[in-house]
């Protein structure tokens, strides 16, 4: 059976002054979805995630998140959701488990620090500062604080960009373990290879439309000329350009 919607636009548009970056954006997202979102720069992924978790409010349509409306009823969705914004970073002189106590307290909510360190293979680096972990595990601490008032949905903007090809393995593997635990996720990402691997659907933007907006394997099979990867998915409908086609 289908899990319920979470995430509900119909006709959903921002524009900021003049410039349309959404432009009348409707699709749904599942309880317990990976879902990610692909575009090119300037496509408007920040700024869906912006709207999607409550930063930004529409300017047309109608935005429903957890059965609320995200205008009318925002009050009732603080501490549901959270989101780590593009560039995020974290105070570089306090240790990975400081920060995390820190941001807990912020929610008032008694949690075990040790059980996210361990979940998130943060436990070797507890006392680390921060300045000297890896990009990965400033990525991953974040993360943990991230969820660590068990947020029912999360959003996430481009959080892999400047990693190396294991750390971007091993987020997206903590990723997949979330969702597993009944996580809605949100991620915009230009992780080809891992979103196909991970994602149940993508959301392709071009220039603020949907271009395209289903599993990784429905997208990949569905190109014209038949192509094989996700590159070719983005060529075909995010840049427009059908001969990226067999990528
Ligand atoms: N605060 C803002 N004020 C005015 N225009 C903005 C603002 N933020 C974004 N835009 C414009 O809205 C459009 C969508 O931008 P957005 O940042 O959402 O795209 P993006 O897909 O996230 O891009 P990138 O991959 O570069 O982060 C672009 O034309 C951008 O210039």
């Amino acid at each position: 059976m289908d899990m319920p919607a979470i995430i509900q636009l119909d006709t959903v548009s921002k524009l900021y002054g003049a410039n349309n970056a959404i432009k009348q954006l409707s699709f749904q997202v599942r309880q317990g979805e990976l879902f990610g979102i692909m575009g090119m720069n300037g496509a408007g992924k920040s700024t869906l995630l912006e709207l999607l978790s409550c930063n930004l409010q529409p300017d047309g349509g109608v935005l429903r998140l957890l059965g609320h409306d995200a205008v009318l009823e925002a009050d009732q969705l603080k501490g549901s959701m959270n989101k780590i914004p593009q560039g995020a970073s974290l105070v570089e002189r306090m240790t990975v488990r400081e920060a995390l106590e820190t941001f807990q307290s912020a929610y008032s909510r008694e949690h075990e620090i040790d059980t996210y360190l361990s979940r998130f293979g943060l436990l070797p680096y507890s006392d680390k500062l921060i300045r000297g972990l890896t990009g990965g595990l400033k990525q991953m601490t974040m993360l943990a604080i991230a969820i660590a008032h068990e947020p029912k949905l999360i959003f996430l903007d481009e959080p892999t960009t400047g990693l190396d090809a294991q750390a971007k393995r091993d987020y997206w593997a903590i990723l997949a373990a979330l969702r597993a635990e009944g996580k809605t996720i949100v991620i915009a990402s230009h992780d080809m290879s891992l979103m196909q691997a991970r994602c149940d659907r993508i959301l392709v933007l071009r220039k603020g439309r949907m271009a395209a907006c289903d599993s990784p394997g429905r997208l990949i099979e569905g190109l014209p000329g038949g192509g094989l990867t996700m590159e070719a998915v983005y060529m075909q409908y995010a840049v427009g350009e059908p001969g990226g086609v067999g990528v």
